[in-house]
């Protein structure tokens, strides 16, 4: 396994942010949750004035052998087919990304059939990953080799001037592998993790929980040993995301999370070094049932909520300026001294 070190949040820095957020012109508290995300972003880039533009959005794209199950409303194909959609500026993530005016990269990490064009990033671990629900998804070192990917192309993003990460992905089949992974660190029942996904109907519903808890009976995947779990249920972009996080809180940069598959990703990296979860911050939160799960395990609350199930890092990406109001903020309003502003009364009016 790589070696990875991940520092804790600054808490100073943000105790100092804080303060320093009192003096801005508006009476204490009145900016809300916008308050508390910039003292945040103070405490994990260890800046009192945190850049979160340009963002940096990495789509990673793999197939799920669990498909054949009959788990997705879509066929396999579709991955590919909407990795030629990126390359070509189409998708939801192409025209949200150009909005907030992020670096897009699509990364073919595991896509079941060659990918060939040169807007996508081909680092193919394999092609696809095996069925689950009959055999191991893949060997632990091609989970890490995913992991990897993901960490050399965030290396590569921040490299490049990318100041928050979101971490997107596109994989038919791939709520069926985060819901089993979300499963194993969680007591809730499978009936309030398992969701509809694309769109399945009822009763493919029910068969799909049939078939997650048929594989995690077969596997007995234990998260405290994290290769082992992602090499038998996970995802080689569950991964690669993953592995990109580690990248982005080593170097202090801000993850912004999508929806319920990118959520495990951030789980499954909070399994490889628990201060990873000190960089993250909810962007949405989406209408799959196990993101509010996932969410209440990282303690996180989301910044939106606008019925999205999309995945591709679309919702992070429609999230993003509320995170950037909250930094600039900070860095551009007026001080009550430096402005010439009476402060408060002092009787008790500042208390919140
Ligand atoms: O991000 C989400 O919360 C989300 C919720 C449901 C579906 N998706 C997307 O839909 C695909 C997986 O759905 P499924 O039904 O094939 O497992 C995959 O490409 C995801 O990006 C994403
Ligand atoms: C069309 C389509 C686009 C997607 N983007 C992410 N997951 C997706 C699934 C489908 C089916």
């Amino acid at each position: 396994m790589m070696k990875i070190f991940v520092p804790a949040a600054n808490c100073q820095i943000k105790e100092d942010a804080c303060a320093y957020i009192d003096q801005l012109t508006k009476p204490p508290g009145s900016l809300g949750r916008l308050e508390q995300f910039a003292a945040e972003l103070a405490g994990m880039t260890g800046n009192l004035f945190p850049e979160v533009t340009p963002p940096g959005v990495l789509v990673f794209a793999a197939d799920h052998g669990v498909v054949v199950e009959g788990v997705s409303a879509y066929p396999a194909e579709v991955t590919a087919q909407m990795v030629y959609n990126f390359a070509r500026g189409g998708a939801a993530i192409n025209v949200f990304s150009r909005r907030i005016g992020a670096l897009l990269e699509i990364v073919d990490v595991g896509v079941a059939v060659p990918i060939d064009n040169e807007r996508v990033i081909g680092k193919k671990v394999r092609r696809g990953t095996d069925n689950f629900a009959k055999t191991e998804a893949m060997t632990p070192a091609e989970a890490e080799q995913a992991l990897h990917v993901g960490y050399e192309q965030a290396v590569s993003i921040i490299g490049q001037g990318a100041r928050t990460l979101i971490a997107g992905e596109m994989g038919i089949g791939n709520t069926t592998a985060a819901s089993a992974l979300l499963a194993t660190l969680t007591d809730e029942p499978l009936e309030r993790i398992v969701g509809k996904g694309t769109g399945i109907a009822a009763e493919r519903l029910v068969h799909k929980q049939e078939v997650i808890r048929q594989a995690l009976a077969l596997h007995r995947p234990d998260p405290a040993k994290p290769l082992e779990w992602l090499a038998k249920i996970g995802g080689l972009e569950i991964a690669a995301m993953a592995g990109a996080m580690l990248a982005a809180a080593e170097r202090r940069i801000p993850i912004l999370l999508d929806g319920f598959i990118c959520t495990v990703a951030a789980l499954v990296a909070r399994q490889f070094a628990p201060n990873v979860a000190d960089y993250m911050i909810a962007g949405h939160r989406s209408e799959e049932p196990g993101h509010g799960i996932a969410l209440g395990l990282l303690g996180k609350e989301p910044l939106i909520d606008l019925r999205m199930r999309l995945g591709e890092g679309s919702g992070a990406a429609v999230a993003f300026p509320l995170l950037a109001a909250a930094a600039a903020m900070v860095s551009e309003m007026a001080t009550f001294s430096s402005a010439g502003v009476s402060t408060a009364e002092a009787k008790g009016e500042k208390e919140r």
